[in-house]
């Protein structure tokens, strides 16, 4: 088995020292229990300062610990509950079935990492997070002891674990070479515990198992609570109470919805700190760690071109827009409480317009980033219902088949006005965005499915080729399109003559198409996000303030839209969604761009 390495994975150098050692001495000193240590056995991005946290035993009861590494660490041997063989390896008791890292060299220090799936046997796991570790660990990127430990109420065993993750296992890298072969590799590492969520009793009984794999190693534990909000809390005590690590690091992944509002919001998050210090706590946007947003810093930051004509000096407006060619399907009981507006515009394509808009950090570190895109968000104006437009789908007839309408969903009231789709006009009171409409459009049930951030550019001022764009002036200004999906790509679209002895100008694209430039497979966000996670990398995690200055933006808004009970625009299931969209567009002078003949 490959160990984790500093180049393998991932190749971009360390982060600078200082920003390591920054975080890991706020956490220290908040816990006051802590001592700085130096180990050897350090997270890739840190190798350059190597500084941890280390808590010791005597600290306050229930809470979770991060950043911890046992200094004076009992030696293995006197803690395993394996058995000494020659050369100095362990045999593992005949019950526990596991794979050929059970030969525990005890020279070998490197921890443990235990993940612990909770909400194993639902929809996301299956979709999304055992595929993410499945081709983690086929990447050879899961550090070298590794255990996945699914967690739910439902009755499993693991063979019934394993089965159901094999069957699930569609991925990326399905079609690879010795996909099999590595595939029951890693279901020997995935093991399952039946349990309630508000049960300490059953979250000890799985620290028993977990300490069982971890072979007396320094233990780091990662949870990723992948279950309905409404028992969040009730899994982070018990996990925290009973299962939390006693000499390694604990780190909960909570997944969205972070709330509906200010208010729930901020009581989920000072109930989580209950149990957890907010450097534990991984707010997760999938959207985060999808490769052209993770890109979105680089083109910006790293090319000359770019940044001087990133403001409102040169840009016009700013479009983000999300569109699914499906419905609620199986998730309308979830959907309906929330509605478009909470599913992706205050997260997903906030956190978008936060990276694109904010100020250049001081560095690349995680506190850096974050703290500019608090900023930028501090300095939005909160929406106002008269630049939003709603809508919700309806059934609509096409080549004899019956789409179905929102309401239709059997887990949705008939008479829900929750939007299924929603545009925005966003605006950024600073020096540098002052006036800039920022545009956003998020719809279920529509024409087609994509993800995309439109830039468009001013006109050229005198530009001499004028009489050659005819009236349309605005068709003849550049746009830069990043296609975060399908089909991943950068264009701007230019003026440009057609060649001949004439002077006649088209629109052509400059293509950054990602297929044809580069053969590597682009990662899934889960894979990214996950494994930042295992290294306490929290870039592209959402911190407290952020939150919080997401959901100020948004529940002025959605008060006033449920207060009111405003009737959203009906569109036709596959449509291209409400006509008021257009209207709000034209109010700003905007065209949407993915409409135009030549998108
Ligand atoms: N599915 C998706 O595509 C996405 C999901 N999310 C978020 O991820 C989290 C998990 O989503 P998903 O997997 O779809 O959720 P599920 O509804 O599939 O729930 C996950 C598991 O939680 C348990 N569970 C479900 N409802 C309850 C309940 N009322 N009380 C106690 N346990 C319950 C069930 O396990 P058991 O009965 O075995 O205990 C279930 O298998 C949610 O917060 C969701 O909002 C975020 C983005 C996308
Ligand atoms: O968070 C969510 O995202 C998905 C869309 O994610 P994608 O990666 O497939 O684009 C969306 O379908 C879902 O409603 C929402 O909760």
């Amino acid at each position: 088995m490959a160990t984790l390495s500093s180049t393998h994975c991932r190749s971009y150098s360390p982060l600078p020292s200082s920003s390591c050692a920054s975080s890991s001495s706020s956490s220290c000193s908040k816990l006051g229990h802590r001592q700085r240590v130096s180990v050897s056995s350090v997270p890739k991005r840190c190798l350059a300062a190597k500084v941890y946290c280390v808590q010791s035993q005597t600290s306050s009861a229930g809470r979770m610990q991060d950043g911890a590494m046992a200094t004076t660490a009992t030696p293995i041997e006197n803690e395993t509950p394996f058995k000494k063989l020659k050369d100095g390896l362990l045999s593992v008791p005949s019950s526990v079935e596991y794979n050929e890292a059970v030969a525990f060299d005890i020279n070998d220090k490197e921890p443990a990492v235990s993940i612990t799936v909770v909400g194993a046997s639902g929809d996301l796991a299956k979709k999304k997070i055992f595929p993410a570790l499945f081709a983690l660990y086929y990447e050879d990127c899961l550090p070298k002891h590794f255990t996945v430990y699914g967690y739910a109420r439902s009755k499993m065993t693991d063979a019934e674990l394993r089965n159901m993750v094999s069957k699930t296992l569609t991925c990326r890298i399905d079609k690879r070479e010795n996909c099999s072969e590595k595939m029951e590799q890693f279901l020997k590492r995935c093991f399952y515990h039946s349990g309630q969520y508000d049960s300490q009793e059953n979250f000890a009984e799985l620290d028993k198992k977990l300490k069982e794999r971890e072979g007396g190693r320094v233990s780091n534990r990662l949870f990723y609570l992948s279950i309905p909000p409404n028992i969040f809390i009730d899994s982070v005590r018990c996990a925290s109470l009973s299962a939390s690590s006693g000499n390694g690091w604990t780190r909960v992944i909570v997944e969205k919805p972070f709330g509906r509002d200010s208010e729930s919001s901020a009581a989920l998050t000072k109930a989580l700190k209950q149990y957890l210090e907010e450097d534990q706590i991984f707010r997760i946007d999938h959207y985060l760690g999808k490769e052209l947003v993770e890109n979105l810093s680089v083109l910006r930051f790293s090319n000359l071109i770019f940044e001087p004509l990133w403001s409102r000096q040169y840009i016009r407006n700013v479009q983000l827009i999300f569109s699914e060619d499906f419905g609620t399907e199986g998730r309308g009981g979830y959907f309906d409480n929330y509605g478009i507006i909470r599913d992706i515009m205050q997260n997903h394509l906030l956190q978008i317009l936060a990276l694109f808009a904010m100020e250049t950090p001081v560095s690349l570190a995680g506190e850096d980033i974050r703290n500019e895109k608090v900023k930028v968000l501090r300095s939005m104006r909160p929406l106002q219902l008269e630049n939003v437009v709603v809508g919700q789908y309806k059934s609509h007839i096409k080549g004899g088949v019956t789409y179905p309408a929102y309401t239709d969903d059997k887990t949705v009231p008939k008479d829900s006005l929750t939007p299924t789709f929603a545009a925005a006009a966003l605006f950024i009171d600073n020096a540098r965005w002052d006036g800039v409409p920022f545009l956003m459009k998020a719809g279920k049930a529509l024409q087609t499915k994509r993800a995309e951030i439109r830039v468009q550019f001013r006109h050229v001022p005198g530009n001499l080729y004028n009489r050659n764009f005819g009236t349309d002036l605005d068709q003849a200004t550049n746009e830069l399109v990043i296609r975060v999906q399908p089909d991943e790509a950068i264009y701007l679209k230019i003026n440009n003559k057609v060649p001949g002895l004439g002077m006649r100008l088209d629109r052509s694209n400059l293509n950054l198409h990602y297929a044809a430039r580069y053969s590597k497979e682009i990662p899934d966000a889960y894979e990214r996000l996950l494994l930042d996670a295992i290294e306490g990398e929290r870039r592209l995690f959402i911190r407290s303030d952020e939150l919080d200055a997401a959901w100020a933006l948004f529940t002025p808004l959605l008060k006033e839209l449920e207060e009111k009970k405003i009737i959203p625009e009906y569109y036709p299931h596959g449509s291209r969604g409400p006509v008021g969209a257009h209207y709000l567009a034209a109010r700003y002078n905007v065209r949407w761009g993915d409409f135009g003949a030549d998108q």
